[in-house]
């Protein structure tokens, strides 16, 4: 099995939605990520400069969602897709973006996309 760096679970609230009330509006969206990494170095060093920092990760997503305005989420999954592959060098990531309250009836509505560098 290939190593890899996950955040689950990542909360961010930001303009997303095809329709004109969605744009006036902020909406939830969760994020999910698998981000494959070689953590070998980082475990044998026990040095954070060798690992693919979480927080580093977390923190440039959060600023680029909540700072944008999207319509679908597949924009969403796409754009953050191609920030952490290019930003963080990361060669390989699965993304999952949902949006939970988009859909009364369903517990929850999501897109998932996988992409290399
Ligand atoms: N595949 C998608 N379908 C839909 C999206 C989307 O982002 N991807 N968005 C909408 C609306 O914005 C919806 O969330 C409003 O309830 C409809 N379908």
């Amino acid at each position: 099995m290939k190593d890899c760096v996950l955040i689950e679970g990542l909360t961010i609230i930001t303009t997303i939605g095809v329709y004109e009330w969605e744009k006036t509006i902020k909406q939830k969206l969760i994020l999910d990520i698998e981000m494959d990494w070689n953590n070998q170095p980082a475990a044998t060093s026990d040095n954070v400069d060798f690992c693919l920092d979480y927080a580093k990760v977390t923190a440039a997503i959060e600023s680029y969602v909540q700072n944008h305005r999207f319509e679908l989420i597949e924009r969403v999954a796409e754009e953050v897709a191609q920030l952490i592959i290019h930003q963080f060098f990361v060669p390989r990531v699965k993304i999952k973006v949902s949006k939970p309250g988009a859909i009364p009836a369903a517990k929850n509505v999501a897109v998932m996309i996988e992409r290399y560098k």
